[in-house]
């Protein structure tokens, strides 16, 4: 398990240029924001995205314990250099790169925010939605600045010229894949966004299918989808009292010498209870941020 359990079940985009939304951030029960300058930001309105974006990050304490994670342009458009060199130092938890395809794209962002002076344990998020970048998956997750996977599932099916279908099938093979990657590296992994904001059936099967499927949480368009996500990806408390139930039961075991112990029928072992602590670490860690 890891030192630290984060919660990132909701993480909600914003318009880096919509100071309404920004603003609005700070109370959503997300448990993180993308400021976006790249595709919710019209070309003439990156500047004014920036400058948006710095100001929101100044007044950081106002979000709470929300993640702020800031969406680049990437280094082959007009605008990501720039960028990068406006969000080295600004505060941000993370730089989130666009249409990662291939771990050279990390480096070159890397070494641009390291020389405009970021702090060397900036983390970068990369977003998967390119056919490359599904096909070097491995090779990106393990860079060690890549903290997060993003799936980018719209700009996906739009090159794998697939359909956006309710089981989402054509998106399997790349949701799989990218799975894989970030459990290998031990780092985060999030599903990509629903685009249909009225279908609200169709969102809760897609953050089911995201949780079974073993993502961290889900990128979301809209505060609405906020709550929805938060109860599919947080650990429910049957779930978590079931944890604490063979938590206690193994130690028992352990204690009289046993690896292994039956509860409620069920074989427990080492495996079930190490998930079992995982779950418990992140019920605690969601109590604890509360709607901060
Ligand atoms: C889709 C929207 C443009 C709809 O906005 P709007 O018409 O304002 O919606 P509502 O009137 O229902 O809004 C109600 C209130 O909620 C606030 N709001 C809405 N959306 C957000 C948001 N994303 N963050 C914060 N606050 C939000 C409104 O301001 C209203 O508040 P109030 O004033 O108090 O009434 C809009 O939802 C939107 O812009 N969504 C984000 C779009 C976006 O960021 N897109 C890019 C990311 S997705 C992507 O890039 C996919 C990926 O790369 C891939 O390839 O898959
Ligand atoms: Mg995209």
């Amino acid at each position: 398990m890891p030192a630290t359990v984060r919660p990132r079940r909701s993480i909600l985009y914003m318009p880096g240029s919509n100071p309404r939304a920004l603003e609005k951030g700070r109370t959503l029960p997300a448990d993180g924001l993308i400021l976006d300058l790249e595709d919710a930001v019209a070309p003439d309105a990156k500047e004014q995205g920036r400058a948006e974006i710095r100001k929101a990050l100044e007044a950081k304490a106002a979000y709470g314990g929300r993640e702020l994670i800031v969406r680049v342009n990437g280094l082959d458009t007009p605008w990501g250099h720039t960028d990068l060199v406006a969000m080295a130092q600004a505060g941000a938890d993370a730089i989130l790169l666009p249409k990662v395809d291939s771990v050279d794209m990390v480096r070159r962002a890397a070494c641009v925010l390291d020389g405009a002076g970021a702090p060397v344990d900036l983390p970068i998020w990369c977003m998967m939605e390119t056919p490359r970048g599904i096909l070097h998956a491995e090779e990106i997750a393990d860079h060690p600045r890549v903290a997060c996977l993003v799936m980018g599932t719209s700009d996906l099916t739009k090159d794998l010229h697939a359909l956006h279908t309710p089981m989402r099938l054509p998106m399997l093979v790349s949701l799989g894949t990218c799975l894989l990657a970030a459990r290998a590296a031990g780092i985060s992994i999030l599903d990509g966004v629903h685009l249909d904001l009225a279908d609200e059936e169709g969102f809760k099967a897609s953050c089911r299918q995201g949780r079974e499927f073993g993502f961290d949480g889900k990128t979301l368009i809209h505060p609405k989808q906020i709550e929805p996500a938060n109860a599919a990806f947080g650990p429910g408390e049957a779930d978590v009292a079931w944890a604490r139930r063979i938590i206690a039961a193994f130690e028992e075991a352990q204690g009289q010498g046993k690896g292994v112990v039956v509860v409620d029928g069920k074989l427990v072992e080492n495996l079930h209870v190490a998930e079992a602590r995982r779950l418990v670490a992140m019920a605690e860690a969601i109590a604890a941020r509360g709607n901060a």
